[in-house]
């Protein structure tokens, strides 16, 4: 039997395993977070997406996927590691990948196979990898396979995407591709495509991500625009998008999560060439002051008002607070009321947070009930479903005031009007 060993067993390395385990291989799930594996063997996975927790618990009962402490020798390596972009040198910190590689290398043996999923500059496989790997004292190529295959799940949806969608292959050489290839090929039902090396690969999956947030940066845009011209974006943007060539996404409070807004600038490591992804960076970090800006424009002035912002996970239906932009409106907000207005005697803006689904005692978040009362103003930043649940006479008769401000077009216009709140979008 092949035997597998995933280094990382995080959102993309912990699902990978699980994919293999099921799928005919022996793997080992290595992480250097011993807490982690200690859950593991608990069973005591809160990755807020049930199938994918009864997926990955099944491989554990039945002895597929067995978490461990240690590397183990096997025929193919899996890096799943972290790789946290250092925003102000705009370089990737690839420290976790080059460690993950001093590990392999002290139990690598000819004919195995090392892959890597982390999302990475382009270069990183043939490059600093490769250079780690061989100091081995084998080849890769020649000893050793190499190749790079981004993990591309959306998360919310990953124990579907991971078997559904299209995966890309490079090697640093043809052996090295095909060998990875196979290695995919029985697991899923997307097809495998073989990529003409593995800087393309890593190209691939950074356009992807790049393409997602400056599409995102024009709905953002749109949405600017569309207030200047008293026209509602959303049903514009619904409009243009009935043109068999045109796909707008949806403008919102900001673009957050671990990847569309880090993944793009991979693209600066050893590039001057950006010019649009910056552009569509800026655009997207500009829309918490943005948003910040219509509801003072909305409540007058800012001064001694009281807002709740619900939701702080970065998108709907998740528990993930990463880059944030309801925490990052809410920051904005705190920082609103100009020191001038608090010297002469004025009162600063009340900012209350909620998030059902967020557990962390660090948000200082309280219940939505909380938030809302005596509450000016409510702006909605993820669209999560239970917010469309809520009842809007019930919120409105808690309330000081009757604005909603949903940045993400996701309550319902008419029964909140109807409830007589002031409904305002982006
Ligand atoms: N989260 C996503 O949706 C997603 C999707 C596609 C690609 N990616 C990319 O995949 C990579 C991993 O992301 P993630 O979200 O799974 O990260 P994560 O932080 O959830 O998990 C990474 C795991 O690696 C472990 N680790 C760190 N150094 C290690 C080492 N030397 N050996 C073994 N384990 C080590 C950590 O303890 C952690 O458990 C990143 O490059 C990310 O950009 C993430
Ligand atoms: C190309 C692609 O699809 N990549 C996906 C992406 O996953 P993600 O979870 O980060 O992506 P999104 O769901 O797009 O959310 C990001 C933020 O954009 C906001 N948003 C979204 C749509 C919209 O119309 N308007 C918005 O404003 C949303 O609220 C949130 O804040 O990266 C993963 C890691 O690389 C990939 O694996 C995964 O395939």
């Amino acid at each position: 039997m092949t035997t597998v060993c995933v280094h990382g067993l995080g959102y993309v390395g912990l699902p990978t395993a699980a994919l293999f385990a099921h799928n005919g291989y022996d793997v080992v799930g290595f992480d250097v977070d011993e807490r982690k594996l200690d859950r593991l063997h608990r069973r005591d996975l809160t990755l807020g997406e049930a199938d994918l927790e009864a997926y990955i618990v099944e491989a554990l009962e039945e002895g597929t996927l067995t978490p461990s402490a240690t590397v183990e020798p096997a025929d193919v390596h899996l890096i799943c590691v972290p790789t946290p972009l250092d925003f102000e040198a705009e370089r990737a910190d690839l420290k976790y990948v080059l460690s993950a590689a001093d590990a392999i290398t002290d139990v690598l043996r000819e004919g195995d196979t090392v892959i890597l999923e982390s999302t990475v500059p382009p270069g990183t496989t043939e490059g600093p990898l490769r250079e780690a790997l061989e100091r081995s004292g084998m080849r890769a190529g020649e000893d050793f396979y190499l190749g790079y295959s981004p993990e591309t799940v959306l998360p919310g949806d990953i124990l579907h995407e991971l078997r559904a969608n299209d995966r890309f292959v490079g090697g640093v050489d043809e052996h090295s591709t095909d060998h990875a290839a196979a290695l995919y090929e029985p697991c899923i039902d997307g097809t495998v495509h073989r990529t003409p090396d593995a800087t393309t690969a890593e190209f691939v999956k950074l356009a992807q991500n790049a393409y997602r947030d400056l599409n995102i940066g024009f709905a953002n845009e749109m949405a600017r625009i569309a207030r200047d011209y008293g026209v509602d974006s959303r049903a514009a943007i619904a409009l243009a998008n009935r043109h068999s060539r045109v796909d707008i996404l949806q403008p919102g409070p900001g673009v957050g999560g671990h990847c569309l807004p880090v993944d793009p600038l991979f693209f600066a490591h050893d590039s001057e060439s950006l010019d649009l992804i910056y552009s569509a960076r800026r655009v997207n970090d500009g829309m918490s002051q943005y948003v910040a800006d219509i509801l003072e424009a909305e409540l007058g002035s800012l001064e001694g008002k009281r807002v709740a912002v619900l939701g702080v996970a970065y998108k709907a239906n998740v528990d993930d607070t990463r880059n944030s932009p309801g925490l990052k409106l809410a920051q904005t907000l705190k920082q609103a009321t100009p020191e001038r207005a608090l010297a002469d005697g004025g009162l600063a803006l009340d900012t209350r947070v909620a998030d059902p689904l967020v557990d962390d005692e660090s948000l200082d978040l309280v219940s939505v009930d909380d938030a809302v009362a005596d509450a000016d103003a409510i702006v909605v930043a993820t669209d999560h479903d239970v917010f469309r649940d809520l009842d809007p006479a019930a919120i409105r008769g808690k309330m000081r005031g009757n604005l909603l401000l949903d940045t993400k077009g996701t309550m319902d216009a008419d029964a909140w009007t109807g409830a007589g709140f002031d409904v305002v979008g982006l």
